[in-house]
């Protein structure tokens, strides 16, 4: 199997090719493909990197190659991680307009160009942001199926850890999943969570233990005060502690943010997410991850059959994801779903973003 990566040159785009070989997902028959831009800063350094990963990596690197147009990307599996980001330092609120702005050409060109050039086979998986318009924008001209946003399972991955890390034991033993929006409007789906070893009463228990009193319907407000308060801590050390007194839920979202605004960003956790993906969908099997999926009907949300982007549960393999596997999901879960579901849906529309 051949992966491509677009926008290899970013700090994201680097992490993931490096754990790509480290990990040994692609053999030395397998093809990696590095992806900048023509005419840009990556056009050149694309070659560079190159010679870096196969400096690194000669015993065991797969065949690497560049590619700096649109039109020339071919791979069974194409990531797509290129294009702005928030600026780190800022302390700002999370611009998802701006980067609507500055990255639907980008999406535009590569899913066209994949739609005209293309196998007919690809699984692209979305890194860049918003994810949400990227997967919109890529599986209205590629089919809905094989386009999977990679940002629901990286907020999956963090809720599991805070809850790990909370309790003392290790992530592989804490199942459950997050939906909704990448990033502060996630929707932790506490009623997913599964702890492996516990019968339902201890899980129930441990669950109520850790969420307290708390529903969604104030996650959001939680969310915002948290990030005020955070803010507020004079250096990034305070910032970090204050983290530590929150539930896992606010957590997930809110030590992320520091992250990347402390300057070091966030990308080997994104990275490692999304080599988890590329290896699911390598695998061969259907495994179930969280992403961000065209929906098409597969869940009532409002009491109608919901279409738009949205974060599930959904099972996913070597064509891309087959079906959304959402259990029965608790009152404020179905609700705040439905709450963030519709705004993705109004933000789709005014970044340009729906049916062509
Ligand atoms: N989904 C997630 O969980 C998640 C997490 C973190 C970041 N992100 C997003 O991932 C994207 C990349 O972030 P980063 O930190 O690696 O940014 P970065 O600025 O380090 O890298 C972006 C790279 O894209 C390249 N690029 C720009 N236009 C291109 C084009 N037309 N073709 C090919 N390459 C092009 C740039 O040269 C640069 O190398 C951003 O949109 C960011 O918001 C997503």
């Amino acid at each position: 199997m051949d992966v491509a990566i677009v926008g290899a040159t970013g700090d994201i785009g680097r992490a993931i090719c490096g754990s790509l070989i480290e990990h040994g997902e692609l053999g030395p028959t397998s093809r990696l493909q590095l992806v900048g831009r023509e005419g840009g800063a990556s056009g050149d350094a694309i070659h560079g990197l190159r010679v870096d990963l196969i400096d690194a990596h000669d015993e065991r690197a797969p065949h690497i190659d560049v590619a700096t147009r649109p039109e020339d990307v071919v791979a069974d599996v194409i990531v797509i991680a290129a294009g702005a980001t928030v600026p780190t330092g800022t302390g700002q609120v999370v611009d998802r307009d701006k980067l609507a702005e500055g990255n639907r050409r980008l999406f535009e060109q590569y899913a066209d160009a994949l739609a005209a050039h293309g196998s007919g086979h690809e699984v692209v998986i979305v890194v860049s942001n918003p994810v949400e318009l990227a997967v919109e924008v890529f599986a209205r001209r590629l089919g809905r199926h094989r386009v999977i946003g990679m940002g629901a399972w990286l907020d999956t991955l963090r809720f599991r850890r805070e809850i790990a890390a909370t309790l003392g034991i290790r992530r592989q033993r804490v199942g459950g999943f997050v939906a909704g929006q990448h990033g502060d409007r996630m929707v932790p789906l506490w009623s997913s969570v599964r702890l492996r070893g516990l019968d339902p009463d201890e899980r129930a228990e441990i669950v109520d233990r850790l969420r307290g009193e708390r529903t969604l319907a104030s996650f959001r407000s939680e969310v915002t005060a948290a990030k005020q308060r955070v803010a507020g801590e004079p250096d990034v050390r305070g910032a970090f502690a204050a983290i530590d007194t929150y539930p896992p839920d606010i957590q997930a979202v809110i030590r992320p943010y520091l992250t990347h605004q402390s300057g070091a960003k966030t990308a080997y956790g994104t990275a490692n997410a999304t080599v988890d993906l590329i290896r699911t969908v390598l695998d061969g099997r259907d495994i179930v991850v969280a992403g961000q999926v065209l929906l098409d009907g597969e869940i009532e949300l409002g009491g109608i059959p919901w279409r738009g982007v949205l974060g599930v549960p959904v099972a996913v393999g070597p064509e891309g994801w087959s079906k959304v596997l959402l259990d029965d999901l608790a009152p404020d879960e179905t609700r705040v779903l439905w709450e963030v579901a519709q705004s993705i849906n109004e933000s789709l529309v005014a970044w340009g973003g729906g049916a062509r």
